[in-house]
């Protein structure tokens, strides 16, 4: 029987991609995200492409919606197997100006969303009493902080240590917990990084920033949206079942840990 996975916040980025690879690895796919309409077209590209799939609407910093989100995942497949917190946002401020607001709503999704995608995952795996494999969004900025990105860095450093935590009291039920980090991806996420670090610096115009950071990569190109999910691609298959509680970077060379 085919697994099923699910992919938050992946109605485009990254998170659309890795969910086309794990279509094409003959997964079922619930495709997720906060925004219904780029939410119904990627389902019905999914859907047009022969991909076994359904679409969920949901706020990953909202717990119930977590749990609903695996509750309608199973009611159309009858199980869980992989479960990909993907979603997150990004901030970009001076360390000087950031505020509870930035701090609240960052944290949120990025951190709470992915404390809850886990437990809601871990329920299910643990009531199947199955192998499951829980892989978090975490990224370069996980292991290293960078500067204008501080809150954005202190969410990936969380999301690297739940997933130590997570992965330690999970792998008595079987459960996997991983994460991946990439650099450099040219998605709607660099869009943004690039248009408000630009305001901060009279020297720079758009796509500078973007600029900057494709130029410090060793392989000397921004990341795709596979290249990522080759890496998730392995992590959610029986390939990397000696593998837990691990922060895996793909950014072609930024940071060497
Ligand atoms: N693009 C990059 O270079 C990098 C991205 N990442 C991480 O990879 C993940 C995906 O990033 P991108 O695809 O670039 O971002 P993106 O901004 O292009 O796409 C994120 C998707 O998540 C959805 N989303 C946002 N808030 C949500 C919420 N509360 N609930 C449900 N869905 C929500 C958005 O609607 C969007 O479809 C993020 O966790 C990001 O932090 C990590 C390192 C580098
Ligand atoms: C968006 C992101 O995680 C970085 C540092 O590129």
């Amino acid at each position: 029987m085919s697994k099923v996975a699910i992919i938050t916040g992946s109605a485009g980025g990254l998170g659309k991609g890795i969910a086309k690879r794990l279509g094409k690895d003959g997964f079922k796919i619930v495709l997720h995200d906060i925004n219904k309409e780029m939410l119904d077209n990627t389902l019905k590209e999914f859907k047009d492409a022969g991909v076994d799939s359904v679409a969920v609407v949901g706020d990953v910093s909202k717990r119930e919606d977590q749990f609903n989100l695996v509750k309608e995942a199973v009611d159309a497949f009858g199980q869980l197997d992989v479960f990909v917190n993907n979603a997150g946002i990004d901030v970009v401020s001076p360390f000087l100006d950031i505020d509870e607001n930035q701090l609240n709503k960052t944290f949120a999704v990025n951190v709470n969303g992915t404390v809850f995608g886990t437990q809601a995952a871990a329920e299910q795996f643990i009531k199947q009493d199955t192998k499951g494999k829980v892989i978090n969004a975490c990224s370069i900025a996980g292991h290293e902080s960078f500067e204008m990105l501080g809150t954005y860095s202190a969410t990936k450093h969380a999301v690297r240590s739940f997933t130590h935590s997570a992965s330690k009291e999970l792998a008595p039920y079987k459960i996997r917990v991983n994460a991946y980090c990439p650099g450099v991806a040219g998605t709607a996420m660099w869009d943004r990084i690039d248009e408000e670090m630009v305001k901060y610096y009279d020297d720079m115009e758009r796509g500078d920033a973007y600029k900057q950071f494709v130029e410090g990569i060793s392989l000397g190109r921004s990341q795709e949206p596979e290249d990522v999910a080759n890496l998730v691609s392995f992590l959610a298959s029986d390939d990397s079942d000696y593998i837990t509680g691990q922060a895996i970077i793909t950014d072609g060379g930024i940071v060497y840990r």
